[in-house]
């Protein structure tokens, strides 16, 4: 079981220059690997083409064995630095969280998020806080991959760290695989079994 993609290519239009040509990569389940490279190489858009948010110009991209499929419920899911950007400005993170899945107190609690913040826009938390609801948010019982785009650059060690923990746990219990794009080597060595150079 890998999510897989195979000779990728993806440009911004036609004419503009590829960001992704002839990749190739591989997650097993309940792998952990970390993605590492230049800013601006592509590690994103790599990110975006794994988990469907993009469609390449080029190659293909399997999930256990199968295409993603548009539309649905996710097996492959993203999470990006700024969950501000991530999240529906005009609801209350009640109906956010819900919307794919209804994570019980018990598991919101492991994540940290206090009962009373379900009701707040996401105005009204701070970008750790936030963060953390997008974190339960991709980690409903369908997904198989996670993968995680700077997910905790913006936070302080602690929060990161707290994080991390019940990310890695429930990866652990699910047998999901990461992907780890991050700037932070000290992260990706905590974390990731295997580490690819991009591009
Ligand atoms: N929507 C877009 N339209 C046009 N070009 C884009 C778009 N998104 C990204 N790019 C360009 O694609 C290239 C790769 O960007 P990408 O965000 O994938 O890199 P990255 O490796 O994730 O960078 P960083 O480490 O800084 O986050 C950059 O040159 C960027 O300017």
């Amino acid at each position: 079981m890998h999510l897989e993609g195979s000779n990728l290519g993806f440009r911004y239009g036609r004419g503009a220059p590829w960001i992704v040509q002839g990749a190739h990569i591989s997650i097993a389940q309940g792998e952990v690997v970390g993605l590492v490279g230049p800013s601006g190489s592509g590690k994103t858009t790599l990110a975006r083409l794994l988990a469907g948010y993009d469609l390449p110009q080029a190659g293909r991209i399997t999930c256990d064995g199968r295409p993603l499929l548009p539309g649905g419920i996710q097996p492959v899911q993203l999470v990006f630095q700024h969950p501000e950007k991530a999240v529906n400005p005009r609801w209350r993170m009640r109906r956010t969280i819900t919307e794919g899945w209804e994570p019980d107190a018990g598991f919101l609690q492991t994540l940290g998020i206090e009962r009373e913040w379900l009701d707040r826009y996401p105005n009204e938390l701070s970008g750790g806080e936030l963060q953390r609801f997008c974190v339960a948010r991709a980690l409903g019982p369908q997904t198989r991959y996670l993968i995680a785009d700077e997910m905790t650059t913006m936070l302080d060690a602690i929060t990161q760290a707290q994080i991390w923990h019940t990310v890695m746990d429930i990866a652990r219990q699910r047998n999901l695989g990461i992907l780890v794009i991050s700037h932070e080597s000290s992260l990706i060595q905590r974390l990731c079994s295997r580490v690819i150079e991009w591009p």
